[in-house]
């Protein structure tokens, strides 16, 4: 099923169905729901409803792949499986940049550059790192030696978010497939679009019958929940706010199934007046703004040391303004629309009440004049608030950001641990005493020191306290699609 991707950017009702046991197909119940393109408005196509029907199908699909082929399948052939299906995706890179833009409103210079790049690479890496995964051993004296086997969880529910759709969705499946696991991906409502031609790319590159299976649908009362409650599913990987996650967990205890959760942030960017203030302003608009602000890893909190605080707003709020806002397709475009009206109202909301608690908007803050067709927002600086204020406690998800100043190290490192987040954090200074210290210091996952966003996938990724639990990345994603087994020989 190819999308049908005209010249213009424009797609042709692209209708959604769901991929279970190597086959599409529509919903028994007949249900489906519209797909809106936020950039437009417009409806450009159908996405079939799931439900425990769909789920208990693609569940039984994905148990029964578990013990065929792909069981029987060498490493050297799963490799070479994952390989090809990260060649197929960079075949087809053009095309999924387009349905991500289409789908997420994001720019498609972003999508492009960005999204689908990463979602090849996230398959080529694990495809690689897959040869050298090794399991552990010890001897005991000339008593016993203990070895460990590994072998994978089984069925896994994939639960994606809609901010980064295929580079999330590849960023899971494609470990859980090193493992030799089988999935069942329920794709965010709003974005199904790549996540539908991924299970044909999975198909086109060998990977057997129901092993990779692909339920559209909702969360509560529909494919999400009826994945979480199933007892046929070893394990659930989402990625989604931690509201959500806390229901997941809720509905996975029934059956005590393991999790991975990526979870929500309210990520402290902390800029120390030593900092090369040139790039750490560049840095700053992207990790501000980047993908319409809608990134789990943005520095909404930006602390500002005030011996530059004032110079920084300056040029700050200069830059802001220079970004272009507007037409996704548009190469010109820096930031794209909204994922939808119900976030645009969210993320206004978060807005009005910064003001009602005394923020000051510097920018932003309003739809851009002229675009009244689309979910767009002014990227928007707010100052004048404080660790008390909604805008600064809650995730926006959205292009706004707070920019506070501070005097002293342990009032900022107080002021970025003051949150129930613990996902990221950027840190600007050359005293490279101080910035290992103070990385140290703070409560994240991932500290970044004068950069944003640069991975090496080896490394653990994911968030303390309310943003997550386990990381993902390397070793750390083997961990969790794999048991081990230790065995011990008496010598
Ligand atoms: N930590 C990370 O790596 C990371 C990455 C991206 C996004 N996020 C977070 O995700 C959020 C934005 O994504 P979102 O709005 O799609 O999140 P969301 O929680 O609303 O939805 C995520 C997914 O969960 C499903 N879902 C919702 N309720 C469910 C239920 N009861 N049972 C089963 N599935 C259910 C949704 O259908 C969707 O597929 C933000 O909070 C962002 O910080 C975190
Ligand atoms: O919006 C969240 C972005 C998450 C990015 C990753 O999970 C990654 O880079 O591996």
């Amino acid at each position: 099923m190819k999308a049908e991707v005209v010249a213009d950017g424009k797609v042709k009702a692209f209708d959604c169905r769901h991929f279970i046991n190597g086959q599409f197909l529509p919903s028994k119940s007949g249900k489906t729901f519209k797909n809106i393109n936020p950039a437009t408005e417009e409806v450009i196509g159908i996405v079939c409803e799931g439900g425990k029907e769909e789920i208990d199908l693609a569940v039984a699909a994905a148990r029964r792949a578990l013990n065929g082929p792909w069981k029987r399948m060498s490493t050297d052939q799963r490799i070479a499986v994952l390989r090809r299906i990260g060649d197929l995706i960079l075949e087809r890179k053009d095309e999924l940049a387009r349905l991500e833009s289409l789908d997420t409103g994001k720019p498609y210079s972003l999508s492009s550059a960005l999204d689908i790049p990463r979602a090849a690479y996230n398959f080529h890496f694990f495809a690689d790192y897959l040869r050298s995964v090794g399991t552990e051993a010890y001897q005991m004296d000339e008593v016993a030696i203990n070895y460990s086997v590994r072998r994978p969880v089984g069925v896994i529910g994939l639960i994606n978010p809609w901010n980064l759709p295929l580079l999330l969705l590849t960023w899971k499946l494609a470990p859980c497939l090193a493992a030799g696991n089988t999935a069942v991906i329920k794709p965010a409502e709003l974005t199904p679009l790549t996540a539908t031609v991924l299970a044909e790319i999975c198909k086109e590159a060998g990977v057997p019958d129901g092993v990779v299976n692909v339920v559209h649908g909702f969360g509560p009362d529909s494919a999400g929940s009826a994945l979480t409650e199933h007892p046929d599913v070893d394990a659930i990987t989402f990625t989604g706010e931690t509201t959500t996650g806390k229901v997941i967990m809720a509905a996975a205890a029934k059956s005590l199934k393991k999790l991975s959760y990526e979870l929500g942030g309210k990520n402290p960017n902390i800029i120390f007046a030593d900092a090369n203030l040139d790039e750490a302003i560049e840095t700053t608009l992207k990790s501000s703004f980047m993908n319409q602000g809608e990134v789990c890893l943005c520095g909404s909190r930006i602390y500002v040391e005030r011996p530059i605080y004032e110079q920084f707003l300056q040029k700050f709020v200069a830059k802001t303004k220079e970004l272009v806002v507007g037409d996704p397709f548009d190469p010109k475009t820096n930031v794209g629309a909204l994922i939808s009206e119900e976030h645009y109202e969210r993320v206004m909301s978060y807005i009005e009440s910064a003001k009602e608690e005394g923020g000051q908007i510097l920018t932003g803050g309003k739809r851009p004049d002229g675009l009244n067709q689309g979910y767009y927002l002014e990227p928007t600086i707010i100052v004048g608030v404080n660790r008390n204020c909604r805008i600064v406690r809650e995730e926006v998800f959205g292009p706004v950001v707070t920019v506070m100043p501070f005097d002293e190290e342990e009032e900022v490192i107080a002021q970025a641990n003051d949150t129930h987040y613990g996902l990221s954090a950027t840190v600007w200074t050359n005293d490279l005493r101080r910035a290992h210290r103070v990385a140290a210091r703070i409560e994240a996952g991932i500290v970044w020191v004068n950069t944003w966003f640069l991975r090496d996938l080896r490394t653990p990724f994911g968030g303390m306290k309310q943003s997550g639990i386990g990381r993902e990345g390397g070793m750390h994603s083997f961990e969790f699609y794999s048991e081990l087994t230790n065995i011990c020989i008496k010598l």
